[in-house]
């Protein structure tokens, strides 16, 4: 790597947040969406960023947070029309994700038509692990992630089951959006999505990878 900023850091670096959603048959089902034919995507700033040891706030203008346990890929290499056979190239390692949802705006916003910045793109809606070097996922696309509330188990699903491979996205993503180092993407979430509510305590895995904790506060 040429750049003399740490990856191992990857969210002080101000870089894109692409997310995939509905990528996983078993949650665009359990949402009543369509299975898509091509990706969903949308964007979170970077300020979405929260590491462990600060907290999830629930927005001000939300009664229904959602956790979306989600594997994010964070790209080593930018490009543009990545083929597909050398996407992972690009790829420097992985983190644990959550896509914190505000539910009710989020269907606010669908009924109206309009876009979901208020539901998926507030301070503290992407809390990431500790970055994960990419030797240590063999394969990517099969390892199981997890999602506990209070201890009770709320998602688990395996990598395995997502319609868009890694790939794919990254070649299909880069084709629309110039990738650049740092940048992760989002790769969407298994079935389980429910309600937390501030003081709950969030545990959440790749399994033989890596954990996180994050409690739920809401602001003053
Ligand atoms: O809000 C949604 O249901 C879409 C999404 O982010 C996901 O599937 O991960
Ligand atoms: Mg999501």
């Amino acid at each position: 790597m040429t750049s003399s900023r740490n990856l191992n850091r990857f969210w002080e670096w101000g870089r894109k947040i692409i997310c995939v959603g509905r990528n996983y048959p078993d949650h665009a089902k359990e949402l009543k969406n369509a299975v898509p034919t091509e990706p969903v995507l949308f964007l979170k700033p970077s300020s979405a960023y929260v590491t462990e040891g600060s907290s999830i706030m629930v927005p001000f203008y939300s009664h229904n947070l959602h956790h979306e346990v989600e594997l994010g890929v964070v790209i080593g290499k930018g490009g543009t029309a990545i083929p597909q056979n050398a996407a992972m190239d690009h790829v420097a390692g992985y983190a644990l994700c959550l896509d914190m949802t505000a539910r009710d705006v989020q269907d606010e916003c669908k009924t109206k038509g309009l876009p979901w910045t208020l539901a998926k793109a507030f301070n503290t809606s992407c809390p990431v692990s500790e970055f994960i070097p990419k030797e240590k996922i063999a394969d990517p696309g099969n390892v199981k992630i997890w999602l506990k509330v209070n201890g009770q188990l709320r998602q688990e699903g395996n990598t395995s089951q997502m319609i868009f491979s890694i790939p794919f996205l990254i070649s299909y993503i880069s084709e629309i959006i110039t990738l650049e180092e740092g940048d992760l993407i989002l790769t969407g979430t298994p079935k389980g999505v429910s309600s937390v509510q501030e003081h709950d305590e969030l545990l959440a895995g790749i399994e033989g990878i890596v954990s996180m904790k994050f409690r739920v506060d809401r602001p003053q």
